[in-house]
């Protein structure tokens, strides 16, 4: 079984090997993250050289060699060459400076698998097949992406912010998770989903006063 954690990356060290479509994809979900991206590769896609030119990841044109990572020390290695045996080598080197490794056409040298994904703000739904169907994810990312709408992304920023009032309220952390246990009901998905911000901002406000706490 897999074990699912969402990494802080900001201005941590990544670096791809291979410059074709998975390394693209790879690299603007580790910029979307705020990663420092080094794409290794004799040949890129257009997308990533245009990345490259607008200073956005570091593209070193050439081909991975032994010793290649030493320097960077990167905390994320994805191998994604299309020759098995440079991948398995780089990921030899890169697990040797403790990196972690995703390759993801050879499970038996990957350490993590990236999952689809939904993001509205801060709510981020993933979803992994433990690579058994990845065009599966993709259709459940897609109905995601309809139920959860972007109304979700405002939605969640008023809920962290009400949450860090609601932390304040003296009575410590059991009677802040029944608290919230109470007001937070399945209708208040809804809600968000139709667009209704506003009454579902009002439901748990009342829900709040009617426990009796005043935030
Ligand atoms: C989630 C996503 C994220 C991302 O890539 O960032 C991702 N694959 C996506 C899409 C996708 N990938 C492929 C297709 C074509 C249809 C098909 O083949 O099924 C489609 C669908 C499409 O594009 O329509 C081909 C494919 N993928 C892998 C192999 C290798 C193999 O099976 O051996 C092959 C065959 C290559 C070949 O035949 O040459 C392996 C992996 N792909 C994974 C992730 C990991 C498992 C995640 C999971 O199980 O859920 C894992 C194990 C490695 C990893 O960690 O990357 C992204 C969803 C984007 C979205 O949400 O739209
Ligand atoms: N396209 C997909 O959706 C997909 C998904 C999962 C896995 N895969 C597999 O992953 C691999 C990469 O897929 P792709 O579509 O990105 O392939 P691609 O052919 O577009 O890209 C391969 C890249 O590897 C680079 N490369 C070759 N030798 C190298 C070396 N010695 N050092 C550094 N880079 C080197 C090439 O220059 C090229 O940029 C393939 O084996 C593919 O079967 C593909």
């Amino acid at each position: 079984m897999l074990y699912p954690l969402n990494l802080e990356l900001s201005a941590k060290v990544c670096a791809i090997i291979g410059g074709g479509r998975v390394a693209e994809r790879k690299a603007q979900g580790l910029l979307a993250a705020g990663a420092r991206v080094t794409v290794i590769a004799p040949e890129a896609t257009a997308g990533l050289r245009q990345l490259a030119e607008q200073r956005l990841l570091c593209w070193r044109q050439e081909e991975y060699r032994p010793g290649s990572l030493q320097e960077l020390c990167p905390l994320l290695v994805f191998c994604t060459a299309d020759v098995p045996a440079v991948n398995r080598q780089a990921a030899a080197e890169a697990r040797s400076l403790g990196a972690l490794v995703n390759a993801a056409a050879q499970p038996e040298i990957t350490d993590f698998q990236v999952p689809s994904r939904v993001q509205r703000g801060d709510l981020l739904l993933t979803v992994s097949t433990g690579g058994g169907s990845p065009a599966f994810s993709r259709l459940l990312r897609e109905r995601l992406e309809q139920e959860y709408p972007e109304s979700f992304t405002a939605f969640m920023d008023w809920l962290a912010k009400l949450r860090a009032e609601i932390k304040q309220v003296p009575g410590g952390s059991d009677t802040h998770q029944q608290l919230w246990r109470q007001v937070l009901n399945q209708q208040i998905i809804d809600l968000v989903r139709a667009g209704e911000l506003r009454q579902a901002e009002d439901e748990i406000r009342h829900g709040i006063t009617d426990a009796g706490i005043k935030p």
